[in-house]
């Protein structure tokens, strides 16, 4: 499927939720869709570095690390990772690193920034939670729509009337 973000909030801009939140764009993949599946985090990436090497079935991860900057939650080999696994994307609110070659992956990505630091490994946090980037919450099952320009979220369910 190719599209715009753009475009796409023109043809159903009342169906879809647009993220202000700005990221960096990563990977050779530069527009991407999918359903979401979701990892909420804190300096943490265990959680998101064992979904990723389960099937993705083109599903975009989206990882709420709380937006912070300390320590990344992917790596070259986490990226490989969701490539060898069929990943379409992932989108970070938190920060990346080995960025040179993630930017090489066929991957579509999107992180905050950039930090050397490793990331802890408790496992701590939630898979498949509702997560929110800046306003937009975002549940499993949402459909994602990524580009340069930025993120658009169709909601899976539709609202119950006079909801
Ligand atoms: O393992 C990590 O925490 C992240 C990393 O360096 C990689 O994905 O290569």
């Amino acid at each position: 499927m190719t599209f715009t973000t753009a475009d796409l909030y023109d043809e159903r801009g009342s169906e879809l939720a647009s993220v202000s939140l700005q990221f960096r764009s990563f990977g050779t993949i530069r527009t991407f869709s999918g359903p979401a599946r979701t990892v909420r985090c804190f300096e943490d990436n265990a959680l998101a570095k064992a979904l990723l090497g389960t099937a993705g079935n083109g599903a975009v991860l989206v990882i709420d690390g709380g937006g912070s900057l300390e320590r990344a939650l992917m790596g070259d080999m986490i990226g490989q990772s969701a490539v060898d696994n069929g990943w379409s994307g992932v989108i970070i609110n938190g920060a990346i690193r080995d960025s040179v070659v993630v930017d090489t992956l066929p991957l579509g990505v999107k992180a905050l920034g950039t930090n050397p630091a490793k990331s802890k490994k408790a496992g701590l946090g939630e898979v498949d939670v509702p997560v929110r980037l800046g306003t937009v919450v975002i549940a499993p099952g949402d459909i994602i729509y990524a580009d340069a320009d930025g993120i658009l979220i169709e909601k899976s369910a539709v609202p119950e009337q006079g909801a």
